[in-house]
């Protein structure tokens, strides 16, 4: 199958559940380099892996109170973008988008920006108003990475109209501030309307 066929398919499988936990499925993006694969194997296996780019995706499920949560880090390489746009089903369960930025890449943040907005503000991603954002800024232990304020001037995320949106610091290495950035998705969940749906 090409890399059109995956991601045209992530979405088209219906909910599950297992072991009486529902399964809430993430979508994970960011430019090449931004530690995403290090994240998700950071949740699941509480240690740093080697990586190396990902081509077309990594998925695993990370148990996190009642949930289950079903990350999908997809490759972060610049031929992907393009398809992205235009292959994320507008009916797909996945509403939510966990966006990871190199909070010390000062000459990428422009680009990831522009990625960023063509996907969630221009793209059929977010077709639900309680769709919800968290942007990982990652990274944070390397000299002079951007801060919050920084992140959320440079990505613009101001002016967003769709969803909610948060960022969360982050260190991949030491795993600071990845559950903080998981609450936050947690407790999303649970406020919005969806709440009933998903039995939160
Ligand atoms: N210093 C530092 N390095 C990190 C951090 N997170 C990830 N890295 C490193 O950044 C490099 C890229 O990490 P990956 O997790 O492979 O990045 P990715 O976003 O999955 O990249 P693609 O698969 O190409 O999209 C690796 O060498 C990681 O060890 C972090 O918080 N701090
Ligand atoms: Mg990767």
């Amino acid at each position: 199958m090409d890399i059109c066929g995956i991601v045209g398919n992530i979405f088209t499988n219906p909910f599950k559940s297992f072991f009486g936990k529902k399964v809430i499925r993430i979508l994970m993006v960011g430019l090449g380099d931004a530690g995403k694969t290090t994240i998700l194997y950071r949740f699941k296996l509480g240690e740093v892996v080697q990586t190396i780019p990902t081509i077309g995706f990594n998925v695993e499920t990370i148990e996190y109170k009642n949930l289950n949560f079903e990350i999908w880090d997809m490759g972060g390489g610049d031929k992907i973008w393009p398809l992205y746009r235009h292959y994320f089903p507008q009916e797909h369960h996945s509403q939510d988008l966990i966006f990871v930025v190199d909070s010390s890449d000062r000459e990428q943040i422009e680009r990831a920006s522009y990625e960023l907005r063509n996907l969630w503000e221009y793209s059929s991603f977010t077709m639900r108003m309680d769709a919800s954002l968290l942007v990982y800024a990652n990274k944070q232990d390397l000299p002079d990475a951007m801060n919050e304020a920084e992140i959320i001037e440079k990505l613009g995320l101001q002016s967003f109209r769709n969803g909610t949106w948060h960022v969360q610091t982050s260190c991949a290495i030491s795993g600071d501030g990845l559950y903080e950035g998981l609450e936050w998705l947690y407790n999303q969940l649970k406020n919005v309307e969806r709440r009933n749906f998903y039995g939160v």
